[in-house]
């Protein structure tokens, strides 16, 4: 899973094109991961929005993800299930996943940081970096010097979220993020393919 370019997908934000077309644009524009998030959904409509978008991303390498929603990334045979402190112990969400699935964490400090177990969990998505009102129930902010102690002691690649867009893919590069998670960078933007070619293009920046 090429994890650098990760969109995470909101329905509110994303009322406008639709989740299934924000995506295909996105993916068009160098996204590499696909997070279906959508609080209000349950199972079913999970897996019915999930459905629509394996088949927008058929053949392009991007990665599905689901977040939080066990059963639906279970029956969808999605590429990963994303979930958070507060969501469920990681050993139940890995053995209802099963080895191949892979498994992202969200981590709000050091201390979850610590706790990783990189025998269970693949990847971390340190949230967040930066205050949003993306998500109104956020843990304070690590800011940039959070996030690069977060990355040191975390034993897994860490993508970071929160905040962010292009312009900070150099200093969460430097902190050693493996790549940016963005929703309101592409998710409502007129041009989502644009703004996604636009953080892919401020990473690999970052990166020389
Ligand atoms: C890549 C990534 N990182 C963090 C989160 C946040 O997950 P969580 O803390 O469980 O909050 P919800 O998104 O489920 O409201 C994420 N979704 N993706
Ligand atoms: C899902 C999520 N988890 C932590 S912050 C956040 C929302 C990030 O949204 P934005 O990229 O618009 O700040
Ligand atoms: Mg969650």
């Amino acid at each position: 899973m090429d994890l650098s370019a990760y969109l995470v997908l909101d329905p509110g934000l994303c009322a406008g094109l639709g989740m299934v077309e924000t995506a295909r644009a996105a993916v068009a524009g160098g996204v590499g991961v696909v997070q279906l998030l959508h609080e209000q959904a349950g199972t079913a409509e999970m897996i019915e929005i999930g459905r629509a978008l394996r088949v927008a991303l058929e053949g392009t390498g991007a990665a599905l993800v689901i977040n939080d929603v066990v059963a639906a990334a279970v029956a969808l045979r999605a590429d990963g299930l994303h979930i958070g402190q507060g969501d469920m112990a990681v050993k139940k969400a890995r053995s209802a996943i099963g080895p191949e699935m892979l498994l992202g964490l969200s981590v709000e400090n050091q201390a979850h940081a610590r706790a990783v177990d990189p025998h269970v969990v693949d990847y971390v998505g340190v949230s967040p970096v930066f205050g949003t009102p993306t998500k109104s129930d956020h843990a304070p902010p690590v800011g940039i010097d959070g996030l690069r102690r977060i990355v040191e002691i975390c034993p897994v690649p860490a993508v970071c979220i929160g905040g962010l867009g292009p312009q900070h893919a150099g200093d969460v590069i430097g902190a050693g993020a493996a790549g940016l998670a963005v929703v309101s960078a592409v998710c409502g933007r007129p041009d989502p393919a644009a703004a996604a070619r636009a953080l892919g293009s401020a990473i690999a920046e970052a990166r020389k």
